[in-house]
């Protein structure tokens, strides 16, 4: 990410962008959507930026596409640059060479999906192997509307990203529940890094999620 509070700059460190044409923003932010195939993270992009659920044949991701949107937190307009990757194994390779200059990284898995679950320290090994060191990561339990068939207790996804020192979340790309949550706190977190005054009070992003979320009433006899 570039830019500084109070500073409007693009990513490649341009002139500002204060156009009638184009959005302004303050700042921008690169977030990658990872996760197994399934795991409903281009549902979940299209939740965030147009409020839809795409429902009926799933459809597998090919390859890498992205969108953006501009989120406001505490004033400052974030331009969330958000690429939706291929969950297939065959993509890995081309997933990897875009994690370098990613901020941040969702990484979902699907709570009626005991593999998803389990592959996760295999994509956090992934992260460490090829994402900047002080990447954002944030574990989140999709499709948490489908308790009927959950697998995976909130406790356990709660326990592994405590075990890796990320925040948690689980999130529902039906509903929307938790997803705008998420892609704030990530902002929050972007514009706190990109150059907090002093007199700023620090922003813990797992205290600010925990603070936040809307638990799903699914979890409680789990
Ligand atoms: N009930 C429910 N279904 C979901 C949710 N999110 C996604 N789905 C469904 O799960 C299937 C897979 O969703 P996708 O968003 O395409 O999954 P993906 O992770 O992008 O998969 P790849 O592109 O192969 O990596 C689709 O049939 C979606 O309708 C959710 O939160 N709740």
């Amino acid at each position: 990410m570039t830019g500084t509070a109070g500073a409007t700059a693009t990513q490649d460190g341009e002139a500002p962008k204060r156009s009638p044409c184009s959005p302004s923003y303050d700042l921008t932010g690169k977030v990658m959507l990872l996760g197994d195939s399934g795991v409903g993270k281009t549902c979940f992009l299209i939740q965030f930026k147009d409020g839809a659920f795409l429902s009926g044949t799933f459809i597998a991701t090919v390859g890498i596409d992205f969108r953006n949107k501009v989120v406001t937190v505490d004033g400052m307009r974030v331009k969330l640059q958000i690429w939706d990757t291929a969950g297939q194994e065959r993509f890995r390779s081309v997933t990897h060479a875009y994690y370098r200059d990613a901020q941040a990284l969702l990484l979902l898995y699907d709570i009626t999906n005991k593999a998803s679950f389990d592959n996760i320290r295999a994509w956090l090994t992934e992260i460490h192997e090829y994402a900047q060191r002080d990447v954002v990561i944030m574990l989140l339990g999709n499709k948490a509307d489908m308790s009927s068939e959950r697998v995976i207790r909130s406790e356990d996804g709660e326990t592994l990203a405590r075990e890796y020192g990320v925040p948690f979340l689980e999130t529902s790309a039906k509903t929307g529940m938790n997803v705008e949550l998420a892609f704030l706190a990530i902002a929050k977190e972007l514009k706190y890094r990109a150059g907090q005054s002093a007199d700023e009070p620090s922003f813990q992003i797992r205290d600010y999620v925990e603070s936040q979320k809307k638990r799903s009433s699914c979890c409680s006899f789990m």
